[in-house]
Order: C-alpha cells, then sequence, then structure tokens
C-alpha cells in the first residue's frame, strides 16, 4: 500500500472527522435498501403467524399474510424475498418427496407472489431438509451418509418444479458437489435460461443455524446428528476458494458466504479473488445474538443493525440476506 508518510502535525487523521459534512465527504461505503434480500418463514393456513422463540420479530406467516410483507418490501425498495417452508410433519418423509410436489407450499406461494408483484423478485431455497423426516439436506444411506449423486437428482427436480412456479432466483444450500452445474444443464435443457442461481458455495457447517432449524421445523427431524460431511468445516479458508471457483465454473450468477459476520475474511477473499457478485447471509444466530443483547438493554438495536450491515458492505459483500431487512429499510426510508 503506498501511503504517503506525512507526519503530525500535517496529518491530523481527526480533521476529517470533526463534523457530519466532512465525515460524508469521505464516507467509502454506504448502505441502500437495494443490498438487501429478507428471507422469511412460510406455512400452510390463511391468516397464520407462528412466532419463533429465538428469532424476536420474526413469524412464519401463511400466503396470504405473505403478500402484505411483500407489499411492504416493494414500496421500500428491497428487490427480492427468500422463502423458506416450515411444513407440517406429516409430509415429511425419508426422501424428502414434498420437495418436488408442483402444489407444494413453496411453489404455490412463489406463484401468489408473482401474480402479485410481478417486479419483486422471487428466491427460493434448494435443499431438502424441511422435507426429510430425518432433517439432512439430502438422501440419506443406511448409516446416515448423505448421498451426493441421488440428492443432486432430486435438487435438480425441485428446483425445475420452482423455476415452473415462475421463481427468480434458486439458491442451492445444501452443498451437494456437482449440483450447480447439473442445475445449469437441466435449466438450459428445459428453457429456463433466465432462471438465475445463487449458489451457496461457502457454507459453513455451524452452530449459528440454530434458530432457523426450529423456524422451519427440522432441528427435531436432525435431533443429534450434523451436517460435517457436507457443509465446511469452519476451520478452512482456502478451500472456500476453491468452492467457489467450482460454482462459477459450473454456472453460478452469484456466490454466497454463510454466516455472515464471523466469515467476513471469507466474503473479502471471495470477492477479491474472483469479482463475482458476492452475498453473505447473516444467519438466525447472529440475528439471535444481536436480538438477545437488545432485550438486555445492552445493546443499541438500530446502531448495532446498521454497524453490522455496514460491515457487510465493507468486506465486499455485494448484498445480504439478512432478518433485518425490513427494519433496516424502514429506518433508510425515515432518514431519507
Ligand atoms: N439448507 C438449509 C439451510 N438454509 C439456510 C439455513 C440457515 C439460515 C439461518 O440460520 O438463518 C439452513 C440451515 C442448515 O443448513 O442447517
Ligand atoms: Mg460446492
Amino acid at each position: 500500500m503506498s501511503t504517503i508518510p506525512v507526519q503530525f502535525p500535517a496529518t491530523r487523521m481527526r480533521r476529517m472527522r470533526r463534523d457530519p459534512f466532512s465525515r460524508a465527504m469521505v464516507r467509502e461505503n454506504t448502505i441502500t435498501s437495494s443490498d438487501l434480500i429478507y428471507p422469511v418463514f412460510i406455512v400452510d393456513g390463511v391468516n397464520q403467524r407462528q412466532p419463533i422463540s429465538a428469532m424476536p420479530g420474526i413469524e412464519r406467516l401463511s400466503v396470504d399474510l405473505l403478500l402484505q410483507v411483500a407489499e411492504e418490501c416493494v414500496s421500500l425498495g428491497i428487490p427480492v424475498l427468500a422463502l423458506f417452508p416450515s411444513i407440517d410433519a406429516s409430509l415429511k418423509t425419508a426422501d424428502g418427496i414434498e420437495a418436488i410436489n408442483p402444489d407444494g407450499l413453496i411453489p404455490r406461494a412463489v406463484r401468489a407472489l408473482k401474480a402479485r408483484f410481478p417486479e419483486l423478485g422471487v428466491l427460493t431455497d434448494i435443499a431438502l431438509d424441511p422435507y426429510t423426516s430425518h432433517g439432512q439436506d439430502g438422501l440419506i444411506d443406511d448409516n446416515g451418509y448423505v448421498l451426493n449423486d441421488e440428492t443432486t437428482t432430486m435438487l435438480i427436480r425441485q428446483a425445475l418444479c420452482h423455476a415452473q412456479a415462475g421463481v427468480d432466483v434458486v439458491a442451492p444450500s445444501d452443498m451437494m458437489d456437482g449440483r450447480i452445474g447439473a442445475l445449469r444443464q437441466a435449466f438450459e435443457e428445459q428453457g429456463y435460461i433466465h432462471t438465475r442461481i445463487m449458489a451457496y458455495s461457502a457454507k459453513y457447517a455451524s452452530a449459528f443455524y440454530g434458530p432457523f432449524r426450529e423456524a422451519v421445523s427440522s432441528a427435531a427431524s436432525l435431533g443429534k446428528s450434523d451436517k460435517f460431511t457436507y457443509q465446511m468445516d469452519p476451520a478452512n479458508g482456502d478451500e472456500a476458494l476453491r468452492e467457489v471457483a467450482l460454482d462459477i465454473a459450473e454456472g453460478a450468477d452469484m456466490v454466497m458466504v454463510k454466516p455472515g459476520m464471523p466469515y467476513l475474511d471469507i466474503v473479502r477473499r471471495v470477492k477479491e479473488e474472483f469479482r463475482v457478485p458476492t452475498f453473505a447471509y447473516q444467519v438466525s444466530g447472529e440475528y439471535a445474538m444481536i436480538k438477545a443483547a437488545v432485550q438486555n438493554g445492552w445493546l443499541d438495536h438500530d446502531k448495532v443493525m446498521m454497524e453490522a450491515m455496514m460491515a457487510f458492505k465493507r468486506a465486499g459483500a455485494d448484498g445480504v440476506l439478512t432478518y433485518f431487512a425490513l427494519d433496516i429499510a424502514r429506518l433508510l426510508k425515515a432518514k431519507a
């Protein structure tokens, strides 16, 4: 770095920090509502609103209520909603077959959203965990090992089912090898040449997903099992770059790092190495930590929320999936 070695008192770093106008002049990063992707949990039924205990302020919503949230996203300039289903235990099976039901919860939600708000982007998660009786993201063998290629075949069917319903972006979050390439090929063959793929490329086996597993009711199914044979070891950084390189080569339009704040070094490395649209997921546990501290009176909600978001931007993220998306966008609008 070519830092000019001018010394005190010629250089007084505090000079530019003195007033709001000069702080604004030299501010390197900004937050806008278009940086936000809002993850929502959905359930069957009408007028359903179910709180999630470890995620204060977040509820599972039935599709009719989801439409009200979508309307607010449009008015606030949030470009895209990410859908996660919580399905009834009676629909969960070892093979997660409900994931490919064309009249399932997700395809119905996609159709309803695209009919009402065609300008709002809709993103769906591709993985089997909300649908499997064992809570894993894929099909398992007799030893509980998650099978790669067999799972990929199911994931392709799931993604095609969402594409047929009109989804704009699919986001495979399962970490199987080779599924981005298989998916891209299937999309091309079936004429879904506009359907975007956001690959959860560097997804770590993280304990920060705890509250999410309650939200999609996969925690009980998963029990004491873990996802270490497919999600990444938190000790590794170089491996994330290999994962991202593979997904780009296989046809991903965007890549993602997950979790977010504890992995900002990975966000930065991915962005610098590949210069592709790079997203981060501020996951459920990160949200829960901030909310819990706020409830205790230990942190200032809005200030911490915005500082965390700015940290993602500074690290190089082009956008962030965050449960704070509505709160952030409302705050930006109030200040405008
Ligand atoms: N395929 C599952 C999936 N998709 C998004 C999340 C986590 C999101 C969050 O914690 O907010 C998970 C959890 C997991 O891998 O167990
Ligand atoms: Mg991979």
